[in-house]
């Protein structure tokens, strides 16, 4: 179903212009389709208010009446008899089944920052009690942060976040332990401690170990391997060597098992959370720090304690794994994955280390502990902000397990800049690092090295040249020590399965700063990769000065009457264009580049819609750059942004969503948008958290979305701002730019300009209105030409006069019509058989061009 709105979104930017050929395909598309792709037009009637209003006296007077009857309770009923009881005070048909005046506080309760729901699992937090922070660090290991913003946290306890409780270490009685004992404001309900119960019991108690190259099933518990025997796919996979008999103490057999170093402290248990494996000491801020991170990323062989007591193990044959991994899963034993690299006497140890030079950040190493604190590698996935860092934390963890590293990006950019930042934080040398991309096929020199992809490369399956095929031997037939997965969420599952089952990784660890996605998809991620081991606080480390302060805004701007009346008036997609190119919208982004210009602010401004950006961008007399522009022209623009004066502004398509590393911008302004994505806001604040200045006294960077008033815009952007707003951010509402009336050159000022650009946006076709639908630049007739041709930039290289065409060969040979729906590759068979559709897509196309080229004529007029 996503796929198939994807493709009626029509193609993003990458695949629009690139040939469906395997050697062309190593970018994916930033993918924001899922549920909210082509969303039902939202109803006018969900423009409330923000205001509603509420009778507080009538509801305090209730309370209180309500607080009364509870005091003069008679203490011996049970729990449930007081629900009930409540449920016909006079507060509880306000309350309804969120009544819970039955469970009683504790007499201290005030210093008590927790409150646990009985009956869904959600946790409110006090985030300014004084043992916040150390709730904090327990909470985000045991449920999924929901929301956190400045003074109330909200967490829930899940299957899955128990699960990846027990995978970093926790035990289930210490779970329940902790909970009970100080945090809590009311007794933790039976309710919730059955559920624990239930759900770790099973959890965490087997893992799947590859150790000489053999896979293991282990367990400190003999009869869950007794169970797991039981079963018949389990027991047909398993491998009978002749030393060992059939009983199971015999079958299996003990194996080394290492100390946790990383725990969970609350202040005032005198407990920690996992100390039954625990050496004792506190895992944050204190002294013992240091010797963590040395457990992280440099411990010596003699550092693990033997424990061969306790573990058994049965090996399995490799060619079950899969099967195996399945059943274990159905029997809800789901299995942990972990490497004993150390151990690995067969793959060749790569010789690789940070460099001295290198100091990884608290909240980095936090993080390598999950995955480090037992002496082996787990596998699973770590959640850390935009610009916080993912980069050094994937080549931390691959300078640990030293062996050879797989790296999975999303774009060609993202793979030079993972190649890139090996070198700068580690001692890895050219021989040992090679790329995997559509121009480059290289492969490392000696057993063991590193080689940077794209999923798409290694994922895809068709038309794949002899070079490609060559390297994908090269990847497939060899074990990989580690395999690292930047931007875990974009890819859909299907996708991942393909990329997860083609090479054989000992462990894998997923990056992301989103775990989210508009489908249900995110769940399958703890199946095929691993449990979440470290989710990161934005305002925690905002707050430290680790990524930039920002101040978010929504600025409304009113529809002037001619856009409004055109607005009301169309039914079709065209009234997204009405709204992008408001003529307020126009001055409110012409008057904040001018604002922070003059602040001295490097301004990004993005724009979804090429058509809107390209007219802004050349109204107001700046930069951009959209998937049309060639990779030079790019490279030029975000060089002088960088370092030029004169260039302050650059407007960018989704293109510059992800893997842009531009830490001078300062100001982001968003004209048009994905509809309600929650992760492209996001990722697209990401590019202001690394602003440089971020640690100069009193600094903010600014954040402001404009949205045309009274539109579908504005439902859009209440929905993808709740990502931003669950890690803590604040959206301000600006309905009035002080000092706007007065700026002079301010644009379409007039109402005949206004007229005049109310009907090129008419004339202008539905498929301008498009998000992403970068087809100017795959034609070659528009990109870049007003950075090469319109600016006369003194002291800086001028691009040459002639007229630039980016399209590739393939495209001039008609080939780029089959790019039009290469998102979708199951949609691009279908069309392949389907003929008749197919010849009037084309000619759909042809009208669209002609239409375009008719619109940019104008334009230029
Ligand atoms: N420990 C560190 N010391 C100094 N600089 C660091 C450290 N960790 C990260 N950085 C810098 O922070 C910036 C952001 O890092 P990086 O690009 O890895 O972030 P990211 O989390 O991958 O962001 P995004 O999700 O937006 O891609 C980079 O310029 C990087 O060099």
């Amino acid at each position: 179903m996503a796929e198939k709105r994807n493709a009626e979104a029509g193609p993003s930017e990458y695949p629009a212009k690139r040939p469906r050929n395997d050697d062309d395909e190593e970018d994916i598309a930033i993918d924001y389709n899922e549920e909210d792709a082509i969303p039902p037009s939202p109803p006018e009637t969900n423009l409330v208010p923000r205001g509603a209003t509420i009778n507080f006296s009538a509801l305090t007077r209730k309370l209180a009446e309500a607080r009364r009857a509870k005091e003069t309770e008679p203490s011996n009923l049970s729990s449930l008899d007081q629900h009930r009881r409540h449920q016909d005070s006079l507060v509880s048909h306000i309350f309804m089944d969120q009544d819970f005046s039955w469970l009683h506080l504790k007499p201290d309760h005030a210093s008590r920052p927790l409150w646990i729901s009985p009956e869904d699992g959600h946790i409110i937090l006090e985030a300014f009690s004084p043992i916040a922070e150390q709730a904090q660090d327990f909470l985000t290991a045991i449920s999924e942060p929901v929301s956190r913003p400045a003074f109330i946290h909200e967490y829930k306890l899940t299957a899955y976040s128990l699960y990846a409780a027990v995978s970093v270490g926790l035990q289930t009685e210490d779970i329940i332990e902790v909970l009970k004992s100080r945090p809590p404001k009311v007794p933790v309900p039976d309710s919730i401690t059955s559920f624990i119960r239930e759900r770790t019991l099973s959890y965490g108690k087997v893992k799947l170990v590859l150790k000489h190259n053999k896979y293991f099933v282990e367990s400190s518990h003999p009869e869950t391997l007794q169970l797991l025997l039981k079963d018949q796919v389990i027991r047909e996979a398993r491998v009978i060597t002749p030393q060992m008999d059939n009983s199971i103490k015999a079958a299996t057999f003990t194996t080394s098992k290492a100390p946790v170093k990383g725990s969970l402290v609350i202040p005032g248990t005198g407990k920690e959370a996992n100390k039954k494996k625990d050496d004792g000491k506190p895992a944050a801020a204190t002294p013992a720090d240091a010797d963590l991170f040395t457990s992280v990323v440099g411990v010596e062989g003699d550092e693990i304690d033997e424990d061969d007591e306790n573990v058994h193990a049965f090996e399995i044959n490799d060619a079950r794994i899969d099967h195996v991994k399945k059943r274990c899963n159905e029997l809800e034993y789901p299995m942990l994955e972990e490497y004993d690299f150390r151990n690995d006497t067969v793959n060749a140890n790569l010789e690789i280390d940070l460099k001295p030079t290198t100091v990884i950040r608290p909240y980095q190493e936090t993080s390598l502990s999950k995955m480090f604190g037992n002496g082996r590698a787990r596998s699973g996935i770590i959640v850390l902000p935009c610009g916080a860092g993912k980069t050094l934390v994937g080549i931390t963890a691959a300078c640990t397990i030293k062996k050879s590293c797989l790296v999975l990006c999303t774009s060609s950019v993202s793979v030079m800049q993972w190649r890139q930042q090996f070198m700068q934080w580690s001692n890895v040398t050219d021989k040992q690092i090679a790329v995997f991309t559509a121009d480059q096929k290289q492969r490392f020199a000696g057993d063991s090295g590193i080689v940077v992809s794209t999923y798409s490369m290694v994922a895809n399956t068709h038309n794949r040249s002899h070079e490609s095929k060559q390297m994908m031997e090269f990847l497939t037939s060899r074990e990989w020590g580690f395999i690292l997965l930047d931007e875990v969420h974009v890819v859909p599952a299907a996708m991942f399965r393909r990329v997860v089952t083609t090479i054989k990784a000992h462990s894998k660890l997923g990056l992301t700063a989103t775990l989210v996605r508009e489908d249900d998809k995110i769940a399958d991620l703890n199946y095929m990769i691993g449990p979440k081991l470290y989710e990161a606080n934005w305002m925690d480390l905002a707050a430290k000065g680790h990524i930039a302060n920002v101040q978010c805004a929504e600025v409304w701007c009113p529809m002037t009457p001619e856009f409004y009346r055109q607005y009301l008036r169309i039914q079709n997609r065209k009234r997204m264009l009405l709204y992008c190119m408001n003529p307020n919208k126009f001055q409110a982004c012409q008057f904040l580049i001018k604002y922070h210009e003059d602040r001295g602010d490097k301004v990004i401004v993005f724009s979804d819609n090429v058509y809107a950006l390209e007219a802004y961008a050349k109204r107001l007399g700046k930069l951009y750059i959209h998937g049309g522009t060639g990779q030079v022209e790019r490279m030029r623009i975000l060089s002088w942004f960088q370092h030029s004066p004169q260039v302050n502004t650059i407007f960018l398509s989704k293109v510059g969503d992800t893997s842009i590393d531009l830490p001078e911008a300062t100001c982001l302004i968003q004209i048009s948008s994905h509809f309600g994505s929650r992760r492209q806001e996001a990722q697209r604040l990401g590019r202001i958290l690394r602003a440089k200045r971020r640690n100069d006294e009193g600094f903010n960077a600014f954040f402001y979305s404009l949205v045309s008033k009274d539109t579908q815009e504005m439902f859009y952007s209440t929905k993808r701002q709740q990502f931003l707003i669950d890690q803590g951010y604040a959206f301000k509402v600006i309905t009035h730019l002080e000092g706007l009336d007065k700026m002079e050159d301010l644009v379409y000022r007039t109402r005949d300009e206004q007229i005049e650009l109310v009907q090129s946006v008419l004339l202008a076709s539905e498929s301008e209105a498009d998000l992403g639908s970068d087809v100017r630049g795959a034609d070659g007739d528009l990109a870049g030409t007003v950075t090469s041709k319109d600016f006369g930039l003194p002291g800086m290289p001028r691009a040459p006069a002639a007229q630039r065409t980016t399209g590739s060969l393939t495209a001039l040979s008609g080939g780029a019509h089959m790019s039009y729906v290469e998102q979708n590759k199951s949609a691009n068979k279908k069309l392949a058989r389907e003929v008749a559709p197919r010849h009037k897509l084309f000619a759909k196309r042809e009208k669209d061009k002609a239409a375009m080229k008719k619109a940019a004529a104008n334009a230029a007029r």
